[in-house]
């Protein structure tokens, strides 16, 4: 959940980041407050791995400030506090040669962490079977646990992670999920980039939109549902029979019908005027029995926005 004490892991203010004339970037403002899972989504070439680069000091801002636990990323004085970060890049690669062990002892080492919690992640992450196989033989998916797991050493506070699950089968997805639900119980706040709409409504705090460099659209799903302004969906389940004598007062709401058959009749309206439809429906009585709401899914929010944008 969201912690309401205002801090935040990440304020990026003004950020652009342009490469020669080619603007990547333009004009970021983002704050992730401390605690809060953030899934940052646009088409390709959006710019969502830019604006991971200049979070990890990787790239410099052509222009704005960016404060990530409280520093500046670009300090390259401040080493001690990168322990807290934790990165998985999109396209994961190590040396081919070497073993998982022998890869999560390496960063164990970078990262000041005992080599046995090395082992532990690797475990955590399902490759104790697999550890003592050179990482060329990893399968995508087993590459990504091992990039999951490097990112994991030294419980940190901030996770970046692009592309997360891309390679995971349906499983590991799940388990993926579950090792994130377990680290935002310890505090950590989680900027996730993906393609995955659909993975991601169950998980997140707030939705970044990036089109062309630029934020298009930042807030909670409710907040991106209200600022879309599309309906809201409900299907009602009558007694054969029924649908019209129930379809009419509702039609006075405002609500459009939009299908109507003996025992279903299904609507849209505007999301404000749910609670009076609901009244309506209940006066019914056992006439209605049973009424299903269907609230925008975030790949219905992800094209109105891009639309508006003429993406
Ligand atoms: N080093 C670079 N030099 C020049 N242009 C770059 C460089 N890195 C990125 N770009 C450009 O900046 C824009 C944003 O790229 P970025 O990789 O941030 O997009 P993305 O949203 O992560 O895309 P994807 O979903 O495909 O990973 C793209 O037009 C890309 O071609």
């Amino acid at each position: 959940m969201i912690n309401m004490t205002n801090n935040n892991s990440i304020t990026l203010n003004n950020v652009s980041k342009w490469y020669s004339s080619h603007k990547a970037v333009t004009d970021v403002n983002l704050e992730v407050p401390e605690g809060c899972l953030m899934a940052l989504v646009g088409h390709n070439g959006a710019g969502k791995t830019t604006l991971m680069k200049l979070i990890l000091g990787l790239i410099q801002p052509t222009s704005g400030n960016i404060s990530i636990l409280g520093k500046d990323p670009g300090d390259q004085s401040l080493f001690k506090y990168r322990e807290g970060i934790g990165f998985l890049p999109e396209n994961i690669s190590f040396e081919a040669n070497m073993t998982g062990r022998e890869l999560i002892a390496f960063f164990s080492r970078l990262k000041q962490v005992k080599k046995s919690r090395g082992i532990e992640l690797l475990e955590m992450v399902g490759l104790a079977e697999a550890m003592d196989r050179r990482f060329k033989t990893y399968s995508k998916g087993m590459k990504q646990r091992l990039g999951l797991a490097q990112a994991l050493l030294g419980k940190p506070r901030l996770l970046l992670l692009d592309e997360p699950t891309s390679g995971l089968d349906p499983a590991a997805r799940l388990h993926f999920y579950d090792i994130i639900r377990d680290l935002r119980q310890d505090g950590a706040t989680i900027l996730l980039c993906s393609h995955v709409l659909t993975e991601l409504e169950a998980q997140t705090d707030s939705v970044t939109v990036m089109n062309s460099g630029r934020v298009i659209a930042s807030g909670t799903l409710d907040e991106l549902r209200e600022q879309a302004g599309l309906p809201l969906s409900m299907r009602i389940t009558v007694k054969e029979g029924m649908s019209e004598q129930i379809a009419s007062p509702l039609r006075a709401q405002q609500a459009t019908i939009t299908k109507l058959n003996g025992r279903h009749l299904e609507l849209e309206c505007a999301p404000q005027s749910k609670m009076q439809l609901l009244r309506h429906i209940s006066k019914a009585g056992s006439d209605v029995e049973d009424v299903e709401l269907f609230n925008s899914s975030l790949d219905q929010l992800y094209a109105v926005f891009s639309d508006r944008k003429g993406a």
